[in-house]
């Protein structure tokens, strides 16, 4: 007689560097009270990036353990970020499960990796890489045919050759009948009062953005 030994499946787990709890800094949802699960790894290197510690390290949590800690805030509005959520196999399955718990979900991403089998409760914050990022060649442009109201499209600009580029963008591809677009100055690199002025000038249908988490608190992990 042949014994078959089945193994019981792990419950599904995903690679965490930080779970906190702050203001949203960023996106229309800015300055409201939100849980922040930050996943391990990325597979972009954009020049600007200020959660390079995300890179690598991070611990395996169940999603038992991530809702856990999530509630223990108390809070309604969770913010998926990275790292590149996406990048990891479980995520769309966290998405998924945070929406079920009753959670406004937004989601942080790249725009390099597909956003079709996001949970459709989630809003997706997607980036456009812009060429001072130095990952322009990574974007998956089909990204921008999935787009929905709820979501939005963001490009974190370098200098005035990447807002050029941006502004031209947003009218050959009509980028704000899509969803709301977001232009964000990279942190001490490009002058938000400039990045101000030049949306002004240009009367761009865009909000222009800086991260409220950084003037209230600094560059660093955690807040
Ligand atoms: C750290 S990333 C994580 C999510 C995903 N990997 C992405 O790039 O969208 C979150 C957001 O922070 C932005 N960001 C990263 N470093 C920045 C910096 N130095 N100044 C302004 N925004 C920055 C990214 O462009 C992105 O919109
Ligand atoms: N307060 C705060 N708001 C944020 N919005 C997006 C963030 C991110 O790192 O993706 C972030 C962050 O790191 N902190
Ligand atoms: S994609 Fe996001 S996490 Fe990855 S390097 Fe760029 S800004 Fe950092
Ligand atoms: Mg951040």
């Amino acid at each position: 007689m042949t014994t078959i030994m089945t193994q019981t499946p792990l419950p599904p787990s995903v690679r965490i560097t930080e779970i906190f709890f702050s203001l949203q800094g960023e996106t229309s949802r800015m300055g409201l009270p939100t849980v922040f699960v930050r996943l391990t790894g990325c597979p972009l290197r954009c020049g600007y990036c200020d959660s390079a510690y995300a890179f690598h390290g991070g611990q395996t949590l169940s999603f038992d353990a991530i809702l856990e800690q999530v509630a223990s805030y108390g809070a309604r509005t969770v913010c998926v970020t990275g790292g590149e959520p996406l990048a990891q196999k479980h995520s769309l399955a966290l998405l998924r499960a945070l929406c079920d718990a009753g959670y406004d979900v937004s989601l942080e991403t790249s725009g390099a990796l597909a956003i079709d089998d996001v949970d459709a409760r989630v809003s997706r914050i997607v980036d456009i890489k812009t060429p001072g990022s130095g990952e322009l060649d990574k974007m998956r442009w089909e990204n921008l045919d999935v787009i929905k109201p709820g979501d939005e499209i963001k490009f974190v600009l370098v200098d005035r050759a990447d807002y050029e580029w941006a502004r031209d963008l947003l009218q050959t591809r009509q980028l704000a009948a899509k969803a709301p677009v977001l232009f964000s100055p990279v942190w001490e690199t490009l002058k938000p009062t400039d990045l101000a002025d030049w949306v002004i000038q240009d009367k761009l249908p865009v909000r222009m953005q800086v991260q409220l988490h950084k003037i209230l608190w600094g560059d660093r992990p955690g807040v």
